[in-house]
């Protein structure tokens, strides 16, 4: 029996399709991470599977029952899953630690525990109007896991965070899962946040999951050029190209090849190994240089730690193989 398992889920509102046919199992303490562009369905996902949206067809079965949507139940929701909107709101003017009391069903040991992890037992006595919006956010977060739910789903919980506070969410969510035993299913927009921290990745378009893999298959296997583009720059190989790199790295470019991330693309010593190129410009980004080539009448961008090159300079370039 899966942890969760989402099988042909389809959402309409008012006559349009919003999700359909989304399937996908998510085992325990599996991390989840869905990518997307505006509008792609991603909130709405989550909120079907907290029991929140009405699908109009297909199920949700959450340790092998299903759940229930609004037009079914009541009280919607679920009370093993919890959905961390992107619009948590907290009671204004209350203090923290009474804003948590209302909602505790925990022990006291418990509790404490909690609020550690959430790294908040500094704020107790604080006023939701003294908080920052860092800091609201994690207390949202602990009220909603003081009702002890197996599944928490947090819908881009790093947006409109500064750095600081952002690396402290990251490692309150991976605490949250290590020592809490909580499965997440989270939603950014950054492939940093995603990449490093999801064991299985769905991308979605239009409603619908365009590709599902770990996150090495899905940055350096793209399906097409919206998955590429979701997780960082990536070089588009003309068919002359790949043929002149196949021959000289002894390979063979299938169609996912073709999308090329800039740090396969290296430079090469001479024309033995090498297809020539021309530097267009060289840009510094902190951590690498980012070298834009043109060869054989495409433009690529290749990624160094390094830089030993300036506009105009003839150059050599191969790829290497993911
Ligand atoms: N209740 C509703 N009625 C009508 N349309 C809706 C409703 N809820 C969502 N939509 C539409 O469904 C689409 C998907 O919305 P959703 O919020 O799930 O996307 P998203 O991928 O989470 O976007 P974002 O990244 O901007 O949060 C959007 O076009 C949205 O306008």
């Amino acid at each position: 029996m899966s942890f969760l398992h989402v099988s042909g889920v389809s959402v309409l509102e008012e006559g349009s399709t919003i999700l359909k046919d989304i399937s996908f199992t998510q085992q325990e303490l599996q991390n989840i991470a869905i990518a997307g562009e505006t509008g792609s369905g991603k909130s709405t996902l989550l909120q079907t599977i907290a029991g929140l949206v009405q699908p109009a067809s297909g199920q949700v079965l959450f340790e092998g029952e299903k759940v229930w949507g609004p037009h079914d139940v009541l009280v919607p929701g679920h009370a093993g899953i919890a959905y961390l909107s992107q619009q948590y709101e907290l009671p204004q003017f209350l203090r923290v630690e009474q804003i948590l009391k209302y909602a505790n069903t925990l022990t006291s040991g418990e509790a404490e525990n909690l609020y550690t992890i959430c790294r908040i037992e500094h704020l107790l006595k604080r006023r939701t109007n003294q908080l920052s919006g860092g800091e609201k956010q994690r207390i949202a977060l602990a009220r909603l896991l003081t009702s002890s739910p197996r599944l928490l789903l947090l819908d881009e919980p790093y947006s409109n965070l500064d750095v600081v506070h952002k690396s402290i969410l990251k490692e309150v969510i991976r605490d949250i899962s290590n020592s809490l035993d909580i499965t997440c299913i989270l939603i950014s927009h950054d492939p940093a946040d995603t990449l490093s921290w999801a064991e299985e990745i769905l991308v979605m378009k239009g409603g619908q999951i365009l590709q599902k893999g770990n996150p090495e298959q899905v940055y350096t296997q793209p399906v097409n050029e919206y998955a590429a583009g979701l997780f960082g720059k990536y070089n588009i190989l003309t068919p002359a190209l790949a043929q002149a790199f196949n021959s000289l790295t002894n390979s063979t470019l299938n169609h996912y090849n073709l999308l090329v991330r800039p740090e396969h693309i290296k430079f090469a010593k001479d024309k033995s190994n090498g297809v020539e190129g021309k530097v267009q410009q060289v840009t510094y980004y902190g951590s690498h240089y980012e070298t834009e080539v043109t060869l054989l009448d495409t433009l690529l961008t290749v990624k160094t730690l390094k830089n030993g090159h300036q506009q105009g300079d003839k150059v050599f370039v191969t790829m290497v193989m993911p």
